[in-house]
């Protein structure tokens, strides 16, 4: 395969500061960092440092100013402020802690789940959390008090109930606006399971607004414990600041400064968890100027991130049996009949966009399925690869993969569970936005090893020996350094050619690319049709080639099926369809193509396929 100097890594690569990094960098988040520090040495050293017991108390010797012996004095009941305040800190920023942990453990995996499935478990989790967020939160931390009596550690265990739906909804939201991410469907078409795909791809964009929140979550956590131990409901046999402060409270006039102290410390621990979480999130802005940054470059992405080994690609790969001849599909690889895809409309119909598709691809074929904008190739290559989205119906029609039913008549739906042994070892996927495609969280060597890693067993290292091998036979011209780049760091061809090593990886026999060189500058088109062609030809990899050019198909097709308004309007050998197009509606786009105009413009409808 080629190497050209147009798909070397781009220079210099401007690579992401570690997040700790940025926020030392921040005059804010270095104070916040540096008080917290201290305070937490503090709180842990408190045994060392601390002079006395906590309720270590000498009678005779109370509300006395600051000595030698009590550097800041002692309270009303004769207990060293000083040793109270350490030993405090402690069980404050420990109940601190409990809280952020509880209302994380409920609403971070409630809002993935409800995310990223929606449906059922979406609704019921809204609705018990609209349900905690109308409760009054001091009526019920009063209640429990009074129920289970003083104790610190239950109030914060159900503090932390009450404000996880702070994190239920954060998590929620940010896993829905990534659900339908063309990375999040390429990892999907590249065989990766849910759990993986949540704790990757969907983890990765949830993670800063969740530390972020959490910083805030720990201050509102120490300001709501102490305001309730301040009211007297705390147990008098665990020291925090909020009982310092409320003892203090009760000898102002006798000894103010008994109260300053833990006020002082609850304000500055309170302040610098909102500081640092503040600039925690100017540290982690960046993200979305990354991403920013990617659709700006506009081409390439991730079609899968697998790879193949040097010189046999296929002899090394544990695929399983070659497919079976299956009845009624006369063994065709890929075998899809009277295919019908439908949506709701509003007033209770179903629209198809598809309707009576039938056509098969053989092992190392390319078949071609060419139409104007519009025409139903991506929802019919979606359903072939199950990335319909959820409203879509398979109002009629099967699809056999390798023997395999992914759609059978009358279920409505593609099945995800037989397609899911499919992905990525048997079909796999080359995208058309291949920038898209890329989780720019994580490099573009990762990617192409974690599906390797998973679907065909391989230890990190060979998994990455493999890309590299993979890498350089698509035309990458430094493979150990684009492995390391992140996907904003390299061109659309190159995220193109990262796509097909990938979507190879795994040595599948089906590629189903969707309009795999629109993206791309004229140039890296060729390049691109060129490496589908080493697919077929090298490989053996049959290919379902999208596309609205009949340039591209006369380039590299076999057969070809032309699509008008969700039906195929003619199907056949490409030479014969190019040479003698029975349909008008060929000719037209034919015609359209010699004439230099752009198909997808000047065509004009003259039927349509309905409900
Ligand atoms: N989620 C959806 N809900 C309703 N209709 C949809 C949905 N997605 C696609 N469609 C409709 O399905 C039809 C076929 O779309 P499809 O994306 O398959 O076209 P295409 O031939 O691939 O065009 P293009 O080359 O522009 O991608 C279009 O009329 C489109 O509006």
């Amino acid at each position: 395969m080629t190497s050209t100097d147009a798909i070397a890594p781009a220079e210099p690569a401007t690579r992401h500061r570690p997040v700790i990094v940025r926020v030392l960098r921040n005059p804010l988040g270095i104070v916040s960092t540096a008080v917290l520090v201290l305070i937490v040495l503090a709180a842990v050293l408190a045994p060392l440092l601390a002079p006395y017991g906590p309720n270590h108390a000498e009678i005779g010797d109370t509300l006395a100013p600051s000595s030698a012996g009590h550097l800041l004095g002692t309270d009303s009941a004769g207990r060293d402020v000083w040793s109270r305040l350490l030993w405090g800190g402690r069980l404050t920023l420990l109940s601190a802690l409990l809280c952020a942990v509880v209302a994380i453990a409920i609403g971070l995996p409630a809002g993935l789940i409800a995310g990223y499935y929606g449906r059922g478990f979406d609704s019921a989790s809204s609705w018990a959390a609209n349900l905690l967020m109308s409760l009054p939160a001091i009526i019920v931390l009063l209640t429990v008090r009074t129920a289970f009596g003083p104790s610190v550690w239950i109030s914060m265990v159900v503090f932390g109930v009450l404000i996880s739906p702070s994190y239920f909804r954060l998590t929620r939201t940010a896993v829905q606006s990534v659900r339908n991410e063309l990375y999040v469907d390429a990892a999907r078409a590249s065989g990766l399971g849910d759990a993986r795909i949540i704790t990757r791809h969907v983890m990765s964009v949830v993670r800063a607004p969740i530390i972020i929140q959490t910083a805030l979550i720990a201050g509102v956590a120490i300001g709501i414990q102490s305001g309730i131990e301040f009211l007297g409901l705390g147990s008098p046999q665990e020291p925090t600041w909020g009982a310092m402060l409320s003892e203090g409270f009760r000898n102002i006039y006798v000894a103010p400064t008994v109260m300053l102290w833990p006020a002082l410390a609850i304000g500055l621990t309170v302040a610098a968890f909102v500081l640092l979480g503040n600039a925690l999130r100017d540290a982690l802005e960046d993200l979305p100027k990354v991403k920013a940054a990617r659709s700006a470059k506009g081409a390439a992405a991730h079609a899968g991130a697998e790879a193949a080994p040097p010189g046999t690609l296929h002899a090394s790969v544990p695929a399983g049996a070659p497919a079976a001849a299956v009845p009624g599909t006369d063994g065709h690889l890929l075998d899809v009949r009277g295919l019908a895809i439908g949506y709701p409309t509003s007033d209770g119909a179903v629209k198809r966009v598809v309707d009576g598709v039938s056509f098969h691809v053989d092992k190392g074929e390319v078949l071609s399925i060419v139409g104007e904008s519009g025409s139903g190739k991506t929802q019919t290559a979606f359903a072939v690869l199950g990335l319909l989205p959820d409203s879509a119906r398979i109002v009629a029609g099967g699809i056999t993969v390798d023997g395999v039913d992914t759609v059978r008549p009358a279920e409505g739906v593609v099945s995800h569970a037989r397609l899911r042994a499919l992905r990525g070892t048997r079909i796999a996927y080359v995208p058309q936005e291949p920038m898209s495609n890329l989780d720019p969280n994580y490099s573009v060597g990762h990617q192409l090893n974690r599906p390797m890693v998973k679907l065909l067993g391989l230890s990190r290292a060979d998994a990455k020996t493999r890309v590299l091998d993979l890498l350089d036979r698509v035309g990458i011209v430094d493979p150990r350094r684009t492995y390391d780049l992140y996907p904003h760091e390299i061109s659309g061809g190159m995220a193109q050619r990262v796509l097909i090593a990938g979507a190879v990886g795994c040595d599948p026999d089906l590629v189903i690319a969707d309009e795999p060189t629109t993206a791309l500058d004229v140039t890296v088109q060729a390049e691109v049709l060129e490496l589908l062609r080493g697919m077929r030809d090298e490989l053996g990899v049959a290919i379902v080639l999208v596309t609205h050019n009949f340039g591209v198909v006369a380039d590299l097709a076999d057969r070809v099926a032309v699509m008008q308004h969700g039906h195929i309007v003619e199907t056949g050998a490409v030479r014969d369809v190019l040479g003698s197009p029975r349909h008008a509606y060929t000719r037209t786009l034919l015609d359209s193509m010699l004439a230099g105009k752009e198909p997808l413009t000047m065509l004009t409808a003259t039927t349509g396929a309905t409900a």
